[in-house]
């Protein structure tokens, strides 16, 4: 089993739980005790975010307008018991109920403390409720959490497509209205400045294109995390998380044992694809680059990257296929890298040939030693080679099905680039990762990216963590070299050393801090 080397649910790798796995952890925390205890704790912290919203969009909490959009479960309940909660603070309140019931406790709550109750399916109920809406401050998505099935449907769909710009939303646990675990979208939904997520992450939260609609997240331990006992759903490294995994070399390293890395990569076509792997590679700290391509590509690299040293020999990792095209010699380096059990990452030029392999069963290295690093497209091309049809579109709006598939059927740590990038192994949750500026998807950032994995794997990192913290850190990189602007790959390489440099400065105790080898993820 593949197993995170971090603490899950830590401070360093935040974990995303299934609904399933989340309601047993509910159920198991309130036997024996009331039944509102989580509601009651989740209610408050809701509140709490509410105010602050609503303090930064008006100055003042005392006299704002707030609807609830409640559902006919507990998420709803949510929201009617945060919404007494802010009558209290003389917030006006609107609860519009969406279902054909709701939450008795939390209505009549609502009720004593002062705010109205709007019932949204009779006609005048919902020119009420939109009124409500036009002159609201804040509207609390409470229609559904994590048992929602499907996009939102009747009033609360009709409800949601009206709504003004005006309110600021806040979505309870999830935006109502995506598939809670897979991050899928399959109809209408809520798109939230902020989500407050109770217990521990949804898929949704993490997983495009949901995740794109949660806005901001709060998390809230309400107490059933310590009731969790199943495997999670997904992970995220978090910048702290990564400097504790990040290899520091100590003083009796050279640039030997920190990792050797052999690069094919770059053609006539394509020769800045080469030179940028390299510098990623270089600039993320490898020992050595082993550069192996045409000789032209060749004097690219080295006046960019002197410390780089052309033609093949003994590597402890392999970055291939970025740039390459129809070239002879390097196919037959790939092929012998392919074979020789060593960790490689497989991008661009060498992903259908690894792929193709690995699928008929030659396998020489474990799943856990190679990374295939495809965008969209290239997943793709990936499958029809291996007999699937499949859209690229498909594969944008289902990555999570569409990577553990492909890292299934390739037994291949899989890393699907995109703005949220997901790394799946076949045994284990898969990781989420999305540091980067939108400016990220930019010509050469995938070769960029590739080297920092390179790096990382050479230095003794399995496949995963090394594709999790080299697609965060590329991301970091790119947001502290463009300031906010447009990123280029280029560029970009300039900012992982100070970057790194700032991750390693959150280490506990990091005056000159090490990490011993026998502590990295993998380690050989
Ligand atoms: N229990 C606790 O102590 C805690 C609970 N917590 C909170 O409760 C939430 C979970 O509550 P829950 O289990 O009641 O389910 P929830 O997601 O509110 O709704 C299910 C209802 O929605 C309906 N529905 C489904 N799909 C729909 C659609 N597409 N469009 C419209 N309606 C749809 C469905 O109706 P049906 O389809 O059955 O008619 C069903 O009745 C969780 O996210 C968190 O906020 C936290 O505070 C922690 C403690
Ligand atoms: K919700």
């Amino acid at each position: 089993m593949m197993r995170p080397v971090l603490a899950v649910g830590s401070d360093g790798c935040l974990a995303a739980h299934t609904a399933e796995a989340i309601q047993a952890a509910v159920a198991r925390t309130l036997e024996g005790r009331r039944s509102d205890t989580l509601l009651r704790r989740a209610a408050a912290a809701l509140a709490g975010v509410c105010v602050d919203v609503l303090r930064d969009r008006r100055g003042a909490v005392y006299g704002s307008r707030v609807v609830l959009l409640v559902g006919t479960g507990h998420n709803g309940a949510d929201a009617l018991l945060a919404g007494a909660l802010l009558r209290r603070r003389g917030v006006t309140v609107d609860a519009v109920l969406v279902g054909d019931k709701a939450y008795q406790p939390g209505v009549d709550t609502v009720r004593a403390a002062g705010g109205s109750l709007v019932d949204a399916t009779t006609i005048a109920g919902r020119e009420r409720a939109l009124q409500a809406l036009a002159v609201a401050d804040l509207m609390v998505d409470g229609i559904i959490g994590d048992q929602g099935v499907g996009g939102l449907r009747g009033v609360a769909a009709d409800l949601v497509a009206a709504m003004p710009d005006g309110p600021a939303v806040v979505a309870v646990d999830l935006p109502s209205g995506v598939d809670p675990d897979s991050g899928e979208i399959h109809g209408a939904h809520v798109r939230a400045d902020v989500t407050v997520t109770f217990g521990t992450f949804k898929g949704c939260l993490m997983i495009a294109p949901a995740c794109y609609a949660a806005g901001r997240i709060e998390f809230v331990d309400v107490g059933f995390a310590d009731q969790l006992d199943a495997e999670p759903l997904a992970l995220r490294l978090t910048p702290g998380g990564i400097a504790e995994l990040w290899p520091v070399p100590a003083e009796t390293d050279h640039k030997y044992s920190r990792g050797v890395l052999g690069v094919v990569a770059g053609s006539d076509t394509y020769p800045g694809a080469a030179v940028l792997a390299c510098l990623g590679a270089v600039r993320a700290g490898v020992g050595i680059v082993r550069y192996v391509g045409p000789r032209r590509v060749a004097d690219h690299v080295l006046s960019a990257t002197p410390e780089i040293v052309p033609g093949p020999a003994r590597v402890q990792a392999w970055l291939l296929g970025s740039g390459v095209e129809d070239d002879a010699d390097q196919e037959r380096a790939i092929d012998t890298a392919l074979a020789s059990g060593l960790p490689c990452v497989v991008d661009a030029g060498a992903l259908e040939v690894c792929a193709r392999r690995r699928a008929a069963g030659d396998r020489p290295a474990p799943s856990t030693r190679i990374l295939l690093t495809p965008h969209a497209g290239e997943a793709a091309r990936i499958f029809a080679a291996l007999g699937h049809d499949v859209a690229r579109t498909a594969i944008e709006d289902r990555p999570l099905h569409h990577v553990t598939w492909l890292a299934r059927e390739v037994d291949a740590t899989v890393l699907l680039k995109g703005s949220t990038t997901l790394v799946a192994n076949p045994e284990g949750p898969v990781f989420s990762q999305n540091d980067g500026p939108v400016w990220l998807a930019t010509a050469g950032s995938g070769d960029v990216l590739a080297g920092i994995a390179g790096a990382l794997m050479a230095a003794g990192l399995d496949a995963v963590h090394a594709g999790a913290m080299a697609a965060s850190v590329h991301g970091l990189a790119a947001a502290k070299a463009s300031a906010g602007g447009p990123a280029s790959a280029a560029v970009t390489t300039t900012a992982i050393a100070p970057t790194v440099a700032d991750l390693l400065r959150l280490r506990p105790g990091a005056r000159r801090g090490r990490v011993s080898r026998s502590r990295w993820p993998g380690s050989r």
